[in-house]
C-alpha cells in the first residue's frame, strides 16, 4: 500500500519512523506550499503541496497536520477516490466542513476514517448508544505546558507555576473542539462515538500535579455505566500531543493495509 502523509510535525514523524520497516510505503508528504524545498525526506518520498500532485497509485491519505490540514486537503483526497485517515477529529465540529467531507466521500466512493487518537473506550461508547445512552462526560487534564498556545491562556497565566488544578473550560464538545483545535480532538472523538457534540459534557483542566495527559470518560445509560481513564505519555517533540495519538494513526494505517481488519 502506498500512502501520503499530510504534515511533518511530531505525529507525522512518529508515524514515518514506525512505518519504516513495514510493508506500507510512504510515497509523499503533503506540506504547506511555503515549506516546499525545506523538508528533509528519505529517498523516493515526494514532497508536494496538493492532492492533485500525488501519483495515482497512492491509495490512502493520512492527516497528521491538525484541523488546517484536514480542511485544506480532506475533501480533495476523498473526492479523488482515496480513503483518508485523520487525527483532526475536532474539525468535524464544523458542520460546513463535515458536510463537505461527506459529499466528497460519496462522490469519490471513499471513506474518512477517524483515528482513535489519545483515548480508548470508544468502542464501548459506540455499542452503548444502540441503547439509551444517558450522559457522557469527558475530562481532559494536561500539565500546564500542554495548554500553552491554547484558549486556556485567556483565563490562566501559564507562565507562572500553578499551585492547584484549574478548570479553564466547561461546556459541550462542539465548543471545546472548535475553541481548542490542538487540544480537544479527544472531546470530539468521544462526542462522535457517543451522544454527539451538543450533549457531551466537557471539562478541560490544567493540572500542575500531572506529568501526563490524562483523559477520562464517564458514561451511563441502558447498558450500565463505565469510566475509562488513560494516563498518556506525550511525544518528545510536542508536549501537547499524546504518544498514543500517533500510535493510533500507525495502527489505522496498518489495519487498512491488511485484508482482514476492524
Ligand atoms: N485525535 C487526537 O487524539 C489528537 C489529535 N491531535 C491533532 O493532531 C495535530 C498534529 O499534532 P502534532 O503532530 O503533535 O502537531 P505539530 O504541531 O507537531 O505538527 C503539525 C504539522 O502540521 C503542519 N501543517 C499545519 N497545517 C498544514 C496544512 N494545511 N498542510 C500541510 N501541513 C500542515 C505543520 O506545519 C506541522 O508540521 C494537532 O494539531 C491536533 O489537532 C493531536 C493529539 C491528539
Ligand atoms: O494528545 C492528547 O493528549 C489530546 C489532544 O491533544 C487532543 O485531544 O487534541
Amino acid at each position: 500500500m502506498k500512502i501520503a502523509l499530510i504534515g511533518n510535525g511530531a505525529i507525522s514523524q512518529f508515524v514515518q519512523k514506525a512505518l519504516a520497516d513495514s510493508d506500507v510505503a510512504l510515497a509523499a508528504l503533503i506540506v504547506r506550499s511555503e515549506r516546499l524545498g525545506s523538508v528533509d525526506v528519505s529517498e523516493g518520498v515526494k514532497v508536494v503541496a496538493a492532492i492533485q500532485e500525488l501519483a495515482s497509485d497512492v491509495t490512502h491519505v493520512v492527516d497528521c497536520a491538525g484541523h488546517a490540514g484536514l480542511r485544506e486537503h480532506g475533501a480533495a483526497a476523498l473526492a479523488s477516490g482515496r480513503d483518508v485517515i485523520t487525527v483532526s477529529i475536532g474539525a468535524l465540529a464544523d458542520d460546513v466542513l463535515l458536510s463537505e467531507l461527506e459529499g466528497a466521500a460519496r462522490a469519490g466512493n471513499s471513506r474518512l476514517h477517524l483515528a482513535s487518537g489519545a483515548i480508548g473506550g470508544l468502542d464501548a461508547l459506540r455499542a452503548a448508544r444502540a441503547g439509551d445512552l444517558g450522559t457522557v462526560r469527558y475530562v481532559g487534564r494536561k500539565p500546564p505546558a500542554g495548554w500553552k498556545g491554547s484558549r486556556a491562556e485567556e483565563v490562566l497565566d501559564l507562565s507562572t507555576q500553578l499551585t492547584h488544578p484549574q478548570i479553564h473550560f466547561m461546556g459541550n464538545a462542539r465548543d471545546a473542539a472548535l475553541a481548542y483545535p490542538k487540544n480537544a480532538n479527544v472531546a470530539a472523538a468521544v462526542a462522535l462515538a457517543g451522544v454527539g457534540f451538543e450533549r457531551t459534557e466537557v471539562e478541560l483542566v490544567a493540572d500542575p500535579g500531572t506529568e501526563t495527559n490524562v483523559h477520562e470518560i464517564h458514561a451511563q445509560g441502558d447498558f450500565g455505566s463505565f469510566t475509562f481513564t488513560i494516563s498518556g505519555k506525550t511525544l518528545p517533540d510536542n508536549p501537547r500531543s499524546s504518544a498514543l495519538a500517533a500510535m493510533s494513526v500507525v495502527a489505522g494505517i496498518l489495519d487498512a493495509s491488511q485484508p482482514i481488519g476492524s
